[in-house]
């Protein structure tokens, strides 16, 4: 089947036989790919399929092992990023790779000054920002900091620092990650500007539903290899999975009733004041009990993250609490050291934080080193005064194959491993010591498809084993799925509670916003 795009005239983008190993693992194996100009193309493919490697070499981070690249039909070696500028490539990273305290101004001018591509003075940079922001609808204000932006305004910056290189091509790494809703819409307005213009635009995403959103075309990786590049329209969600993993796979969550027993959380008036004096937490009062899933939703800000960072033992250092917590009946001191972290876990709270390269790995450390944190002084882990190793490495070894991290050797830094696969590692650490209650932030955050059914099944599996379980996530999708109970937070505070069958995402929505359902307009198909 043809792709969807401009016939006659040469491909923006054409790949031959690129492949590139890492050590042992083949990470690209002779890739084709051709990319029409003015199209949206996406790449999707399961954790460590090597989108990420095959980006990167098209924007000159890695040099291939063999094969061609070709711009605009002309064969080009892309040896640098700057080459890659140079060629007319520009990408926006999913970790973003801005200088927090310059503005925004000087971000985008920073780097395209000595090497030619500052185009103008510095106030007619200005001005070409302003325009470029206004023909994309890409508004930001020049002259903030970046650190105050919000991650939406950020992602902007980045690319709008990609277009005042006069990128042609733009390629984004899971755009959406980061995104509220509404700023996912509008990413996607921008998009769909950029492509009128005649931009071509690579999208990594593991969302079927932007795929089918927003693509012309859509190529699927998988273990190292190109499987199939097909028009979007002549395809759906449900072979695009089974392209990817494989196999099968259900894209919903199946799920008995809940049997909720006796309260394992109890919070009652938690209030927390952060260093800079604004307080984050007002006066929550939330119950989990044992087999039980509650949601938390709510937009990303809204106090979600200090929530889950309080009941984990690790508040923001010099945060103010108030209230009360407690597990299985005993009060938890509300101090806020790694040392209560430590005893937390020990009374049986595990914790998959929501940022896992911050707070759930130490990159450069190997996956056994990682699999034992917080843990490593349980008896199966020591011999003697001393930690085994050996113990801890084979246990490893054994839940990487249980939660089919690939590859999976303990001994690789957890840095080598791709997003997915690390959050893998995180959650198989917390879900496998069987806590009690289980506090999870944005579990399958940038995790594909096979592996997200694999981690709602696992969660679903502790709470049917009588556990309960506090699920942050800013998917709306996700909350819905897998909660019985769903709770809203906006602004510090819980919005309200609903069960999912008797409400809707628009009802959701409007709590997330802020909005009492009483004032909001009415939703189709609410029952209350
Ligand atoms: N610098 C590196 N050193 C060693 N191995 C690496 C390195 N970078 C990537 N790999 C390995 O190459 C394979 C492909 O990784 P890549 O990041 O390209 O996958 P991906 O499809 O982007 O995955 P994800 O969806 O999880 O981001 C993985 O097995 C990964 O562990």
């Amino acid at each position: 089947m043809a792709l969807a795009g401009a016939t006659g005239t040469a491909p923006a983008i054409e790949l031959r036989g690129i492949s590139k190993a890492f050590g042992p693992v083949q990470a690209n194996r002779n890739i084709d790919l051709v990319v029409p100009r003015g199209t949206i193309h996406g790449i999707i493919g399961e954790n460590g399929a090597g989108k990420s490697t095959l980006m990167s070499i098209l924007y000159g981070f890695y040099r291939p092992d063999a094969g061609e690249i070709l711009i605009g039909g002309q064969p080009v070696t892309i040896s640098d990023s700057q080459a890659a500028i140079r060629a007319g490539i520009g990408m926006v990273f999913q970790h973003f790779k801005l200088v927090p305290n310059f503005t925004v101004l000087e971000n985008i001018i920073l780097g395209a000054e000595d090497r030619g591509l500052l185009r103008h003075s510095l106030s007619r940079a200005r001005g070409e920002l302003k325009r470029l922001a206004e023909e994309y609808g890409l508004q930001v204000d020049p002259d903030a900091a970046v650190e105050e932006l919000s991650v939406g305004h950020q992602q902007r910056v980045e690319i709008l620092k990609a277009l005042y290189r006069q990128a042609d091509i733009l390629i984004l790494d899971e755009p959406t990650g980061v995104l509220t809703p509404a700023e996912a819409d509008h990413l996607f307005r921008i998009l769909r500007g950029l492509k009128d213009e005649g931009k071509t635009i690579i999208l990594i995403t593991h969302k079927l539903r932007e795929i089918m959103e927003i693509t012309d075309n859509v190529s699927v990786m998988r273990r190292g290899e190109m499987v199939a590049s097909v028009r979007t329209a002549g395809t759906n969600p449900t072979e695009l999975a089974e392209l990817m993993v494989g196999r099968k796979v259900l894209l919903r969550v199946e799920k008995t009733p809940a049997q909720p027993g006796a309260p394992v959380l109890e919070v009652r008036g938690l209030g927390m004041v952060d260093a800079d004096g604004v307080e984050r937490l007002r006066g929550i009062d939330l119950e989990v009990r044992a087999g039980e899933i509650v949601g938390i939703a709510g937009v990303a800000g809204n106090g979600q993250t200090q929530l889950l960072e309080i009941l984990g033992g690790f508040p923001e250092p010099g945060a103010r609490l108030q209230g009360e917590i407690r597990l299985n009946g005993t009060p938890l001191p509300l101090s806020g050291t790694g040392a209560d972290g430590r005893a937390r876990r020990a009374a049986g709270i595990g914790h998959v934080p929501e940022d896992r390269q911050v707070e759930g790995l130490i990159m450069d450390f190997s996956a056994w080193e990682n699999s034992a944190f917080g843990y490593h002084d349980a008896p199966q882990f020591q011999n003697g005064l001393l930690m085994d190793n050996a113990a801890i490495r084979a246990d490893t070894a054994d839940k990487m194959q249980r939660f089919d991290v690939r590859p999976p050797n303990p001994d690789l830094a957890a840095k080598n491993f791709s997003g997915g696969n690390q959050q893998k590692i995180v959650v198989a650490r917390e879900i496998e010591r069987n806590p009690d209650l289980l506090l999870i932030g944005q579990p399958t955050r940038g995790v594909d498809i096979g592996a997200i059914e694999f981690i709602h099944k696992r969660i679903v599996a502790l709470r049917d084993a009588g556990k309960a379980v506090l699920l942050v996530s800013v998917e709306l999708d996700e909350i819905m799925a897998l909660s019985d109970r769903i709770a809203v937070m906006f602004d510090g505070r819980i919005m309200g509670e609903r069960l999912p069958a008797s409400t809707t995402a628009g009802e959701l929505g409007c709590l997330m916003a802020g909005l009492e359902p009483a004032a909001a307009p009415a939703t189709s198909g609410g029952t209350e």
